[in-house]
C-alpha cells in the first residue's frame, strides 16, 4: 500500500460535533489505506524525513474527507428532457406521473438498454461527480421493477466500484413505482417485491440497503411497513423517500423502523422531528429535485438544527427530478436555497452522508483509523465549497481503495 504524509495542509477534519473541525498547519499521514496521524504538524512524534512515507507538501491546501454522494439513481437508460420541457409548460411532476410519464418511462428505457451500455453512461456521471471530490457514491437500483432488470442495474453499480477509486453503496429501489405490467395492483407489485425480489437479489449480495418512495404516485407508509420489516428480517437497513411533495407519515414510518435517513422532507411535519431525533435517523436534503421541480415549500432546516438531526446533502441525480451530476452546486443549493451554513452543507456531504449510508464508523471525517479517503483542494477556506459555482475546485483526490494505491 502506498503510504504518504502530507505536510503544510489546511485540514478541516469534520470530526468535531458541529463545524469544520480545522487544524491549520496541520499532517496528516495515510498507511495501509487508512489514516495512521493527524494533527498540528508541530505535534509530529518523529522528523517528517525520519518517517518511511512518501512526503508532500500540501502547500497550505484545503484537505476535507472525500466527499459522499449519499443519495443517487445514476444508473439509468435514456432521459425526460421531453418531461422537463412538458413542465416548463405547466403540467406538473404528478400529472406527468400519472399519465404514464415519469419514473415509468425510464422504466422502459432501462429495461430495454443493455447492461454495457447502463454502465457507459453511468460512467460518465461518475466522472463527473468524482472531478468534485466524491470518493463515495450511493447508487440506487429502481428502474427496473423486475428481478432481472434490478439485478442489471445494481451490476452496473457493482462494476462501477470495481473499475473506479470509489466506494458504491448499493441500495434496492424496487419499490419505486408500479410498474406496467401491475397497474392498478400495487399490492400485488409489493408482495412480488418482499416475497420474490428483495431475498433473490439480497442473496446474490446486491443489497446494501433497501430504499421506497412513499408518496400518493407510489406507495403508502402502511403497504411500506411490510417491505421495511422483510428488510429488516434479512438484516437490511433501510432508509426511505419520504415528504417530497406531500405529507404521507413516511417518515414517522420509517423513524419508527430505525431507518438510516429519510430522504427530501419538504413536507415533513416539525411534529414528527423528535422521532428523528430519537432514532438518530439522517434527515437527507435533496435540493437538485426541490429546485428542478420548482417546489416552493422549504424543508425545516432550522426546526431540524434546533433538534439536533443530523442533515446530509445529496445530488439525487436522475433523469426526472434532478438530472444534476455536480456536488459543489448542491453545497451551494443547501446554503442559498434551504439556509444551511457553508459549515451545515459541508457536514452534510461528509460525516452527516457517512450517517445517512451507516459508514459512520469508516469513512467521513479525518480520524485516525478511518479510510484514507481525502480531497485536496485550490481553495483556502472550506465555506468556498459551497460559495464558488461552476469553479474547477478541486487539486487531487486520494482514495484509500484504489487499487493503485493496493498492496
Ligand atoms: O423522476 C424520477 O425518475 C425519479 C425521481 C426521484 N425518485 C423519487 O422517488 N423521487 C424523486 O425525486
Ligand atoms: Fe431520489
Amino acid at each position: 500500500m502506498w503510504d504518504r504524509l502530507w505536510l503544510n495542509a489546511n485540514l478541516a477534519t469534520m470530526a468535531d460535533a458541529e463545524g469544520y473541525g480545522l487544524i491549520a498547519n496541520g499532517a496528516i499521514a495515510c498507511k495501509g489505506g487508512r489514516i495512521a496521524w493527524i494533527g498540528p504538524q508541530a505535534a509530529l512524534p518523529d522528523a517528517p524525513d525520519s518517517l518511511a512515507f512518501d512526503i508532500v507538501d500540501a502547500g497550505g491546501r484545503l484537505m476535507t474527507p472525500g466527499l459522499i454522494d449519499c443519495h443517487t439513481h445514476l444508473v439509468f437508460g435514456g432521459n425526460r428532457a421531453g418531461e422537463f420541457e412538458m413542465r416548463l409548460e405547466g403540467a406538473s411532476y404528478e400529472e406527468i406521473a400519472r399519465a404514464g410519464g415519469g419514473i415509468i418511462s425510464t422504466v422502459k428505457a432501462t429495461r430495454q438498454a443493455d447492461e454495457e451500455v447502463l454502465y457507459e453512461s453511468a460512467s460518465a456521471r461518475l466522472k463527473n461527480v468524482q472531478a468534485e471530490g466524491v470518493t463515495t457514491i450511493e447508487i440506487k437500483s429502481g428502474y427496473g421493477l423486475d428481478i432481472a432488470s434490478e439485478v442489471k442495474m445494481l451490476r452496473v453499480a457493482q462494476s462501477l466500484e470495481r473499475d473506479n477509486p470509489v466506494r458504491v453503496q448499493k441500495t434496492f429501489l424496487g419499490a419505486h413505482a408500479v410498474p406496467p405490467e401491475y397497474a392498478g395492483r400495487a399490492d400485488d407489485y409489493l408482495d412480488h417485491v418482499i416475497d420474490d425480489m428483495l431475498p433473490a437479489i439480497a442473496a446474490m449480495g446486491l443489497i446494501d440497503a433497501v430504499d421506497a418512495f412513499c408518496e400518493n404516485i407510489a406507495f403508502s407508509a402502511v403497504q411500506l411497513t411490510r417491505l421495511f420489516d422483510a428488510a429488516h428480517a434479512l438484516g437490511l437497513p433501510v432508509k426511505l423517500h419520504a415528504e417530497q411533495l406531500s405529507d404521507c407519515g413516511g417518515s414517522r414510518m420509517a423513524a419508527s423502523h430505525g431507518a438510516l435517513s429519510v430522504d427530501h422532507l419538504e413536507y415533513l411535519d416539525e411534529a414528527d422531528i423528535p422521532l428523528l431525533a430519537k432514532h438518530g435517523t439522517v434527515a437527507t436534503l435533496l435540493p437538485g429535485a426541490f429546485y428542478y421541480l420548482k417546489e416552493t415549500r422549504l424543508p425545516p432546516v432550522a426546526a431540524l438544527r434546533t433538534a439536533g438531526v443530523p442533515m446530509a446533502l445529496a445530488t439525487d441525480c436522475n433523469p426526472g427530478s434532478s438530472p444534476i451530476t455536480s456536488p459543489l452546486l448542491i453545497l451551494n443549493m443547501g446554503c442559498t436555497l434551504f439556509g444551511m451554513t457553508p459549515a451545515e452543507a459541508l457536514r452534510g456531504m461528509t460525516i452527516n452522508a457517512a450517517k445517512a449510508l451507516g459508514r459512520q464508523p469508516d469513512i467521513g471525517s479525518l480520524e485516525l483509523g478511518k479510510a484514507a479517503d481525502l480531497a485536496i483542494w485550490n481553495i483556502d477556506h472550506p465555506a468556498e465549497l459551497s460559495y464558488w459555482i461552476g469553479a474547477n475546485a478541486l487539486h487531487q483526490s486520494y482514495f484509500a481503495g484504489d487499487p493503485a494505491f493496493a498492496a
